[in-house]
């Protein structure tokens, strides 16, 4: 899918205009505080039901507002069309409004109201470039985990409930770890539910992981990038998988009722990235560091697209950190991934220089000023 229409209500400064937008690149520039960021993070919004910057709802909402809304016309993108041009049919229409003195944001998909983010989320994989990607090589697991979870989340439908269930049961192992005087006969139980969804959900992560990790093998030979050699990257499950988690459970039962939390499992995975044994954010430029992330997002939209999924990449401020050659090689390398791209920069692009002259694929050009999206 791709998004080719887009209309926000009380979206910080944005104006209610209807843009359409291109199924492969569109290009926005215009100067600081005009608008650009938010445009892409309406767009986040409708693949991840929240802000990729801000963690409140309420600093979306128009100064002085109570409600905002984001909907989105979605085609059927580039990997299943025959044509580059957007139709004016939409294969789907998606949106999403909050009250920001209600606790639910309302979804709705073709008309109808969705009660799961998911339902709507599977609709348009959104992959966010931002100051942000600097989590994936320099952040807490977590952020690690969220990056290889987005993926699996689009190739594995079972995967979302799969997650949630195991977030309830290690959160009542949790709590029932917290208490310490406990009912031996009863943590067996939880201790045998939590094994079994964690090892499904591992397996899940797993079988991902391993497609990933080829497509991403596959991107830095190809570009042979001198820097990514002796590049190991490797998915940790949570504990050690030559024993079942059932039995490192039993063996550290004791540890884990010391500090009171469950210390072995899925909430423990990683993704470790590793440059000669040693950790990449202790050697790589900040240039280098956003290149590997943004190479290990193609991998998962080369992942992706081998499901028949477009994953649609928000690339916010190009220039930042990246050189000429890296910013040429990057836009490259996503028209080759066949996905749509939103590029925002401050100057206005040259598409000479990101692809060569007479080489740049179909797009659309916006001049972004005051909340308005001007095309060229
Ligand atoms: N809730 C809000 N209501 C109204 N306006 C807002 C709200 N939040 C932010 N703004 C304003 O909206 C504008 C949008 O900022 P945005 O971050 O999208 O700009 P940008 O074009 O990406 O800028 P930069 O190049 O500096 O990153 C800013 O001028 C900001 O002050």
């Amino acid at each position: 899918m791709a998004l080719v229409k887009l209309q926000t209500q009380n979206f910080r400064n944005l104006s209610p205009e209807a843009v359409r937008f291109s199924p492969s690149f569109n290009l926005l520039f215009g100067a600081n505080g005009s608008g650009k960021t938010s445009v892409l993070e309406a767009i986040g919004y409708l693949g991840l039901g929240r802000s990729f910057r801000v963690n409140r709802h309420q600093a979306v909402a128009r100064h002085g507002e109570q409600k905002f809304t984001v909907f989105g016309g979605l085609d059927q993108g580039r990997l299943n069309a025959d044509s580059d041009q957007a139709s004016e049919e939409l294969a789907h229409r998606v949106g999403l409004s909050r009250d920001i003195s209600q606790k639910e944001t309302a979804l709705r998909v073709d008309g109808e109201s969705v009660r799961s983010l998911s339902a709507m989320a599977r609709h348009l994989p959104v992959s966010v470039i931002d100051p942000g990607v600097f989590d994936v090589v320099a952040g807490a697991p977590g952020k690690r985990r969220q990056f290889i979870d987005w993926a699996v989340f689009h190739v594995e439908p079972s995967f979302a409930s799969a997650w949630q269930q195991c977030q309830r049961v290690t959160s009542q192992r949790n709590k029932m770890l917290r208490n310490g005087r406990l009912d031996d006969g009863l943590l067996k139980v939880w201790d045998a539910q939590y094994a079994a969804v964690s090892e499904r959900l591992t397996s899940a992560r797993h079988e991902t992981f391993t497609q990933f990790r080829t497509a991403f093998d596959h991107l830095i030979r190809e570009l042979e990038v001198s820097w990514t050699e002796g590049l190991k990257v490797d998915l940790y499950a949570g504990w050690d998988v030559s024993q079942s988690l059932a039995d490192v459970l039993a063996g550290h039962r004791e540890q884990e009722l010391k500090m009171g939390h469950t210390l072995y499992g899925p909430n423990r995975a990683d993704v470790r990235i590793k440059f000669q044994g040693r950790p990449v954010s202790e050697t790589f430029s900040r240039g280098q560091q956003k290149t590997l992330v943004i190479l290990m997002k193609i991998a998962q939209g080369m992942v992706l697209a081998e499901k028949g999924k477009q994953v649609t990449f928000l690339l916010d401020d190009i220039n930042a950190e990246l050189d000429d050659e890296h910013q040429a090689m990057l836009a490259q390398r996503l028209q080759a991934l066949g996905c749509q791209v939103f590029i925002t920069s401050i100057q206005r692009p040259s598409v000479d220089h990101l692809w060569g002259r007479g080489m740049a694929p179909e797009y659309r050009m916006f001049h972004v000023e005051h909340g308005n999206l001007i095309e060229e």
